[in-house]
């Protein structure tokens, strides 16, 4: 995670360190030594997020005394500067020259040597100018300081200049020295852990009877209350050591995590059935977990089974890069059976084993951040949240600023329903006292009192709703110039096709496309339709999505809009190819889009003689129209792309039919229409060069 240094946070606020150094204390309960000190990157988001609020408040009775403070003691400075100046007067003349002789003699060599930091008054001492002076430099280069108030190099440097005074900064040796210590200044107490995991793996290849499993024989065994409350997590205790285990198996509540920038997992266990081998969905998980960088452990499950085969299984891994310790790899491979009871305790040795080698660790004694894991409102208890801690202790009391949403929390419940007072990292909670359902994946961070929590929670929603308007995740069209700005020098690339061949040949052309500006990288491929899982995981990597021969489903289409992917369907290879590298040069310039105006789907097929099939059929979404070009999918997969023969309300011909109406059509020289197929319907459209 990247730091920021309290005197960069400090300029950047347009606050000086003191000051920040105290609001830390006070409002984040973080302490830091002196300016030099380093603060998170989130830590200092959200001190941003703070000050930017406070900005739009008027001033407080607090900031307006300061405000004053500055100014008067600028005009006390001014009178002691007159009583100084008739002192002067008194020097003679001789010893005048000399101090000017000897500045200027300093100056002319490399000018006058100042540290990092400086207060006003020393400043001013140093360069031998009033203080006034040196006050009055500093308004006119737009900063309001008091004699006592520290200022920066490059501040006094704007100054100086004003004053026609060459400064050098000198190191500051006992700051460089401190430089080291203070890296981990906000972790001071790291400690052990333990590992969040989650279940992948292909459907009813046994992740929910895994779970099931893992939790009967850890938790009722020791733990007083026994049965465990379904709150989205749950923690379990082997040879005196925890671990957590997230309880949505499946990977597209891990990618929508990701999606919202919330990284929970930190080992994932790969269910794969001995008797069935990888599916789809392996490859998906493998991929999903890649792409997140978690180290993966295979459960071959259904051992119990006479057809299980984990030899095969650890054969077919292979073809992913997993290959298994006992075959010289480095993939932990656990023959489990849910069913039977057999090696779980094994598979958490494992696991065990894998977060000792990652080192998981985190400071219990910083004020608390974390994850949102469920949440959900209850008609009697109101909105309730299952937060997962990962720094710092949460406890009951604590106010807290989630997502958009904010809250001091009221009471706290553990995995078997007991109410607690604190949670430590690495511990799920249920959380009463919300003011809103936050969503799961945003983050918590535990802040000062409920007042920051709410103005924090305000400013969030207002920019929310700006950054709606104008966010736009990467695409083929903007490429180019986030590319020339440095904004990417990768693009991950999700392939969808109806057939695997179409998948390696686009995926081998693509990745041969990379540059020494720019890589393609094709971080998964499927066949079938573009789902809301391609479109989570494509948001969570800054990935477009590119269909072959497929279409995005309904849900798809949707998350896509609201999550700004960028997803391009093609039919001929070379196009896709062709649009990749001319977006990678910026010559991609479309003079024609396709413009989506509805679905329809059918419900009911009739072969008519010299005529064809007529298909009997309703309309789910928009309209279609007589002239609409239109598309017949089957399962997402482009089966034919054409015109219409005829579309009639009844027995009318009809211009055109609206969301919730039936209708009757046929396509023209196309006959295989079924019962269930959907008929996508659009028109081409040109694009004015001023929306280019
Ligand atoms: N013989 C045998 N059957 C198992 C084992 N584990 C799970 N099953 C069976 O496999 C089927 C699917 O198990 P689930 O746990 O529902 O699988 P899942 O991966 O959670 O499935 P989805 O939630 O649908 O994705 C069920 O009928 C289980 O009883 C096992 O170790 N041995």
């Amino acid at each position: 995670m990247s730091k920021i240094r309290v005197y960069e946070l400090a300029k950047e606020l347009a606050i000086t360190s003191k000051e920040l150094i105290a609001l830390l204390k006070d409002e984040f309960g973080i302490e830091v030594k002196n300016h030099m000190s380093v603060v998170e990157e989130e830590d200092a988001a959200l001190i941003k997020e703070l000050l930017a609020d406070k900005e739009k408040e008027p001033m407080t009775e607090e900031e307006i005394k300061r405000e004053k403070s500055i100014v008067e003691e600028y005009e006390e400075i001014l009178e002691e500067e007159v009583v100084d100046l008739s002192k002067k007067k008194k020097k003679s003349k001789r010893e005048l020259k000399a101090e000017e002789d000897a500045r200027k003699a300093l100056e002319a060599v490399d000018g006058i040597e100042i540290g990092e930091f400086i207060t006003v008054k020393d400043f001013a001492e140093k360069m031998e100018k009033p203080v006034a002076e040196v006050i009055k430099a500093l308004i006119f280069s737009g900063i309001m300081a008091g004699i006592n108030q520290e200022i920066d190099f490059e501040t006094a440097e704007k100054a100086a200049k004003k004053l026609e005074v060459k400064l050098v900064k000198i190191k500051d040796e006992s700051s460089s020295v401190e430089e080291d210590e203070n890296d981990d200044a906000l972790d001071v107490n790291l400690q052990k852990r333990p590992p969040i995991v989650t279940v992948m793996g292909h459907v009813d290849h046994g992740k929910t009877s895994l779970l099931d499993a893992i939790r009967k024989a850890k938790v009722t065994e020791s733990e007083a209350g026994g049965i465990t409350q379904h709150i989205g997590a749950y923690t379990i205790t082997i040879n005196g050591e925890k671990i957590t285990f997230l309880d949505t198996p499946g990977h597209e509540a891990f990618t929508a995590m990701r999606a919202r920038g919330a990284q929970v997992t930190d080992i994932v266990i790969l269910v794969v059935a001995a008797d069935d081998g990888i599916m789809p969905q392996t490859i998906e998980a493998i991929n999903h977990c890649k792409a997140a960088n978690v180290p993966i452990i295979v459960a071959i499950n259904k051992i119990d089974k006479e057809s299980a085969n984990p030899d095969r299984v650890k054969q077919e891994l292979t073809e992913y890069g997993l290959v298994a310790e006992e075959w010289g790899g480095s993939t932990i491979c656990v023959p489990v059976s849910a069913k039977a009871k057999i090696g779980i305790d094994d598979l958490l040795e494992m696991v065990l084993l894998t977060a000792e080698v990652e080192e998981l660790k985190a400071d219990p004694t910083r004020r608390a951040i974390g994850t949102v894991i469920e949440s959900q409102l209850d008609k009697g208890r109101g909105p309730v949240a299952t937060l997962l801690v990962q720094k710092g202790t949460l406890n009951v009391g604590d106010s807290i600023l989630v997502g958009s949403t904010y809250g001091r929390i009221r009471a706290m419940f553990d995995d078997k329903g007991k109410k607690i007072k604190s949670a430590g990292p690495s511990i799920p909670v249920e959380v009463l006292g919300l003011s809103e359902v936050p969503v799961a994946g945003d983050k918590f961070n535990e802040v000062k009192d409920e007042k920051t929590a709410r103005g924090m929670a305000e400013a969030r929603k207002i920019k929310e709703k700006s950054l709606q308007q104008s966010s736009m995740r990467v695409s083929l069209e903007d490429l180019y110039s986030q590319v020339k700005e440095g904004k990417i020098q990768e693009l991950p690339i999700i392939i969808k096709a109806d057939v695997q061949g179409s998948i390696e040949a686009l995926r081998g052309s693509l990745e041969k496309l990379s540059t020494d500006e720019i890589k393609v990288r094709v971080i998964h491929g499927g066949v079938g339709a573009i789902t809301e899982t391609d479109i989570s995981l494509a948001a969570a990597s800054n990935a477009v999505v590119i269909g072959f021969n497929v279409r995005p489903d309904n849900n798809a289409q949707a998350v896509a809009e609201k999550e700004k992917v960028y997803v391009k369907t093609y039919r001929v290879i070379y196009n896709a190819l062709d649009d990749v590298k001319s977006a990678m040069i910026g010559m991609l310039s479309p003079d024609i889009k396709e413009v989506i105006q509805g679905r329809v789907e059918i419900r009911q097929t009739y072969k008519v003689s010299n005529v064809g099939t007529i298909a009997g059929c309703y309309v789910l979404t928009g309209k279609i129209t007589r002239n609409s070009e239109v598309r017949v999918l089957r399962g997402g997969v482009i089966i034919h792309e054409g015109h219409l023969a005829s579309l009639k309300r009844f027995k009318d011909d009809a211009k055109e039919v609206n969301a919730g109406y039936e209708c009757g059509l046929s396509i023209d020289k196309f006959n295989d229409l079924r019962e269930g197929d959907i008929i996508e319907a659009f028109y081409m459209e040109e694009i004015k060069r001023s929306e280019l």
